[in-house]
């Protein structure tokens, strides 16, 4: 059994992988025995690996950090500088790339940042973008006026605000939006592709998809992408050898 570990800008999350399946884990309820790798992303404080990656070393348990490749099975990467990347936006690439071949997608991952990655059918990253996250976006404004103020229970809506909160909150959920509705005018322009698939995770992940018709959340795509990363860059290194 795999162990997945994640660690974002919030926090660490953990899966465990069976049965081609993920399931998430609390790190006090990791079943180590039963662990035979373990495979790591951080974009965030990569402190909050090291009990994890102690304990695996003690028990003898290899570990592997994912990192951005130029190209991995099929699938590229658009930056010149791969590394600068985020390992979370490679890895939610490489799960939509893995999940649904051969279709154009849109891959939205709303956390702490909200990135925005555009995937060609053909397993071309053509590039993104990192907005603030829904939350950042608020308390951006909100730490930096005088009297735009928020109330927490006011939902994010698609819709004209009439007061100041949905004015805020409302302001953030359209400019996320919009951003999806300018990535797929992107795609459209580059290659052509119309309706791609547009795929949500993160915090946020539930909301946005509840926003866009058609379109998927899956809480899971980077821990998925996580062991597809594994799995091809194996594949990839055998290859070559
Ligand atoms: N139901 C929810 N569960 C967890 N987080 C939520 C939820 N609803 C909204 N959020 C927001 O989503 C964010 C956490 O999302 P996520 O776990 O994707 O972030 P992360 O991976 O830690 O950060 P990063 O964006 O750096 O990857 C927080 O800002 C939180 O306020
Ligand atoms: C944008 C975040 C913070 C989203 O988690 C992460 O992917 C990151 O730190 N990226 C590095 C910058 C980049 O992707 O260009
Ligand atoms: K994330």
């Amino acid at each position: 059994m795999k162990l997945l570990i994640d660690v974002g800008n919030t926090s660490l999350k953990a899966a465990l992988w069976r049965e081609q399946q993920a399931t998430p884990v609390s790190m006090s309820d990791v079943p180590w025995q039963a662990i035979t790798e373990v495979v790591y992303a951080c974009v965030g404080n990569s402190e909050l690996l090291n009990d994890a990656l102690t304990l695996a070393a003690k028990k003898s348990i290899p570990c592997c950090e994912a990192h951005v490749s130029k190209n991995l099975s099929g699938l590229s990467c658009a930056y010149e500088q791969v590394s600068n990347l985020g390992i979370d936006r490679w890895l939610a690439l490489v799960a939509g790339f893995t999940l649904y071949p051969n279709r154009a997608s849109i891959i939205v991952d709303a956390g702490t940042a909200t990135t925005i990655d555009v995937l060609s059918g053909e397993g071309e990253h053509l590039g993104g973008w990192i907005l603030p996250g829904l939350d950042l976006m608020t308390r951006s404004l909100t730490q930096n006026t005088q009297r735009v103020f928020d109330d927490a229970n006011t939902p994010f809506l698609n819709e004209l605000g009439k007061d100041t909160p949905n004015g805020l909150k409302n302001g953030a959920l359209v400019a996320t939006l919009g951003a999806i509705e300018q990535a797929k005018y992107q795609l459209k322009h580059v290659t052509g592709e119309q309706k791609p698939q547009i795929l949500c995770a993160g915090g946020y992940g539930l909301l946005l998809q509840q926003q866009i018709s058609g379109s998927i959340f899956d809480s899971l795509l980077v821990m998925k992408g996580l062991n597809y990363w594994h799995e091809l860059s194996k594949n990839d290194e055998k290859q070559q050898n």
